[in-house]
């Protein structure tokens, strides 16, 4: 069996991924990303993106099997009423995978990742059609 020093197989997605730092990298392109995408930027019209992003990290940390809680509110709680479609979740998956591509992850983390976000498209998304 193939094996790397670099990607070990074993230990949590959030370690496999390069822990915080990495996380923090990684959503700091996210959102330059979503910023640069017309379709996505005007949902983020007035909010503080800094917050948000930093809110994003502790998210996506905890949620990969990192140490440290998600203390902010729910996904629902926060994306509902918003008018996000499946379409932009999705571009927000692909942008995401994306910027996990640029910072080094793994293609097999990667992939992990992203199968760990896609069943939040159920809190997310709250309107059906585009
Ligand atoms: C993988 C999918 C997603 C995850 C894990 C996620 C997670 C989060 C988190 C953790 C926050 C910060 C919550 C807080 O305010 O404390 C947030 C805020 C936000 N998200 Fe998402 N999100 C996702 C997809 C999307 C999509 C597809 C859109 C719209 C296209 C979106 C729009 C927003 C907006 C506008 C805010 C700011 C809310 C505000 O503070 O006014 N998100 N999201």
């Amino acid at each position: 069996m193939e094996t790397t020093s670099v990607t070990p197989c074993d230990g949590t997605l959030y370690e496999r991924v390069g822990g915080h730092a990495a996380l923090e990298v990684v959503v700091a392109d996210l959102y330059a990303r979503i910023m640069a995408d017309d379709e996505l930027a005007p949902f983020f019209t007035g909010v503080n993106l800094p917050r948000v992003q930093g809110r994003q990290v502790e998210f996506f940390a905890a949620a990969l099997g990192g140490p440290a809680p998600y203390r902010g509110p729910g996904m629902k709680q926060i994306h509902q009423g918003r008018g996000i479609t499946r379409h932009h979740f999705d571009r927000v998956a692909e942008h995401l995978t994306e910027a996990l591509r640029a910072a080094g992850a793994h293609p097999a983390v990667t992939a992990e990742i992203i199968a760990a976000v896609a069943p939040l498209a159920d809190d997310i998304v709250t309107k059906a059609i585009e």
